[in-house]
């Protein structure tokens, strides 16, 4: 049973705590507040009574609330709202101030619904996608945003994305994140995640018009936090929330590393509802205390298995259980990603509180809309074989605007390298890696969408999240050593119901990846070359052990039974559960860990490169 914010809070009176919380900058020197018991489920938000005292101090519950910010100065405790300092619950964002409208010239878009659905989506690709929760009492899915009361200004917002239907993620995890639940979502790349956790925050905020919040200080107070692994998908969810959330009132701001703070300390100071950010640049905005995770109800993780994994898990675990954030069970918890390995879905679990667990098709799978090919190339080969493909797009007109190319490398040397080469060769390419300047990465991904550069050299750092229209074709070069990684790479095109291309270069380099990869190919009705087959048969790869048709089996690691922590080897160990593939779970790869990765490597705590 997960503790209350309230047992937490006299746990730490007490001194029971065996170590010390960390405690914030804004908030030391200052005497705890009594804090009233809540019980679990009754968190804060629409739907709740003014339990609100905890949330709203001073407020018609006339319990204390929980803030521990009384008496500083700047503003009064228990001003019940207008005139005593508290702000309105936009936290200081003056809401007159001229909003850009994200969608052009249609913001007055007629209400009448007459657009075309959102270009290219081919919804039917998902209509037989096997769907699987667990957890008690899901709330069933919907199956039209009419369905469900998002609130009429997110509701119009929606329909100037020309969205017409919900995906299948976008179903069901909805109406369980409206029904206030923690969810641990999975579903494949490209389906419309980023819809399915932002627009139960975005509506959650615009109906819990109560909440309010200090004003006068510097430190600032979002409601709620979507974090990221990279910057560049910061920037991203950051511009998707703010077109969905375009004239709701709410306010998006983003946080990243690699740029100067003083732009995004600015910005947080006209307010912040949801906040955006890259975990090490939200942890300096915490130990400065510019902001607090005090207020938070709302807490997100995209491509929550890798920031769970070695590289992110110290740095996610002081923002969310050492800083000021309520603990699970008062702030509602959302985890999304395509991939689940079943030991990051052990580490998830102390995140949540009493979740759902959803797979929206198989965990891990790709989709059936890439068509993959696999191609045995000798290193030595490797460029001039990727030139024959170039050649052969070239002739087929499959080159252009239209028609981006993704090369993924294993080292940030190894990209440059390759980038200046395809360049030499009258193929306009540019790159993306850990060791360009925050500047030069925008750049590059600029040109990139742009076409002016239609083919982008990048390692991991782009290969997880990134929804770039057009890109045709996704090239391994270099193989990834995790068949996730590979997942979310190829995952890069075939978005959005949209048909793609995934080349691999395979060889003896790569034998470590021959069965899961022939597996999953096998599983999305590829053709799987012979010689992978046999690569794939020998036991000395791969740990011998064999995944049968049980990769998927056990999706929720909750429903197996020999979850014990720290259980290890032995078949049941399947990361994803029920296969016995790979042996020994996460970190087991053949670089003996994650920290290998293809973009040079990021161990604990390490985040120059994603961040
Ligand atoms: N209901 C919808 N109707 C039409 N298009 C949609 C809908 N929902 C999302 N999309 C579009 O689908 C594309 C993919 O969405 P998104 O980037 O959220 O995928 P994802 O599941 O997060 O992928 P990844 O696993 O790679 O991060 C985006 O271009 C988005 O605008």
């Amino acid at each position: 049973m997960s503790a209350s914010w309230a047992d937490v809070a006299d746990s730490e009176k007490a001194g029971s705590r065996a170590k010390p919380a960390y405690v914030p900058p804004h908030l030391r020197n200052r005497q705890s507040e009594p804090v009233a018991p809540l019980p679990e489920n009754n968190r804060p938000g629409y739907g709740v009574q003014p339990a609100a005292s905890r949330w709203t101090p001073g407020g018609a519950g006339g319990g204390a609330g929980y803030r521990a910010d009384a008496g500083r100065p700047g503003y009064g405790y228990g001003g019940g709202g207008s005139g005593g300092g508290w702000n309105n619950r936009s936290g200081g964002w003056d809401r007159k101030e001229r909003e850009v409208n994200p969608f052009g010239d249609d913001a007055d878009l007629e209400p009448v619904f007459t657009e075309k659905e959102n270009t290219g989506i081919n919804f039917d690709a998902y209509e037989d996608i096997p769907i699987e929760t667990s957890g008690g009492d899901v709330p069933p899915p919907v199956n039209t945003f009419a369905d469900i009361d998002l609130g009429e200004a997110l509701n119009l917002n929606i329909r100037r994305c020309k969205y017409v239907r919900p995906t299948p993620v976008q179903r069901h995890a909805i109406p369980i994140l409206l029904g206030e639940r923690d969810l641990m979502a999975c579903a494949q790349t490209g389906s419309g995640k980023t819809a399915a956790f932002c627009f139960p925050i975005i509506s959650g905020i615009m109906r819990d018009q109560h909440v309010q919040r200090p004003r006068g200080l510097r430190t600032v107070f979002p409601l709620a936090v979507i974090l990221s692994p990279t910057r560049e998908l910061a920037c991203q969810i950051h511009d998707e929330a703010k077109k969905f959330s375009y004239q709701t009132g709410v306010k998006v701001v983003v946080a990243y590393g690699g740029t100067p703070i003083n732009q995004q300390l600015r910005e947080l100071e006209r307010g912040v509802d949801i906040l955006v950010a890259t975990p090490g640049r939200l942890n300096d905005l915490l130990e400065r205390a510019r902001v607090s995770m005090q207020m938070i109800k709302f807490l997100a993780l995209d491509e929550a298995d890798r920031m769970l994994d070695m590289g992110f898990e110290p740095q996610i675990r002081k923002i969310v259980e050492q800083m000021d954030m309520p603990p699970r069970g008062v702030r509602q918890t959302m985890l999304f990603s395509a991939t689940f390995p079943r030991e990051i879905q052990r580490l998830a679990a102390d995140f949540l509180s009493n979740y759902i667990f959803l797979a929206v098709g198989r965990v891990g799978s790709s989709t059936d809309l890439i068509a993959q090919r696999v191609e045995f190339v000798h290193e030595s080969d490797k460029k001039s074989h990727l030139m024959d493909l170039l050649h052969a797009q070239r002739e087929n007109g499959a080159q252009d605007k239209q028609s981006l190319t993704l090369v993924f490398v294993e080292t940030k040397r190894g990209a440059d390298t390759l980038e200046n080469w395809l360049c030499m060769n009258d193929f306009p390419a540019t790159s993306i890696h850990g060791d360009r300047t925050q500047q030069e990465r925008e750049v590059a991904l600029r040109s990139f969408k742009s076409g002016r550069t239609p083919i982008l050299v990048a390692t991991d750092v782009a290969a997880r999240g990134l929804d770039i229209p057009h890109v045709a074709h996704v090239v391994n070069f270099d193989l990834p050593n995790e068949i996730d990684d590979y997942v979310h790479r190829i995952g890069r095109t075939g978005r959005a119901g949209k048909s793609g291309i995934a080349t691999a270069f395979f060889n003896e380099k790569n034998a470590i990846l021959a069965r899961p990869l022939a597996e999953l190919m096998q599983e999305a009705n590829q053709e799987v070359p012979e010689w992978l087959t046999r690569y794939a048969s020998r036991a000395s790869f791969g740990g011998g052990k064999k995944r049968g048709g049980g990769r998927f089996g056990g999706r929720d690691f909750r429903r197996e039974g020999s979850f014990s922590r720290g259980g290890g080897g032995g078949g049941g160990s399947d990361y994803y559960g029920g296969g016995g593939y790979g042996g020994g779970g996460y970190g087991g790869g053949p670089s003996g860990g994650y920290g290998g990765g293809p973009s040079g490597g990021y161990g604990a705590g390490v985040t120059s490169a994603w961040d």
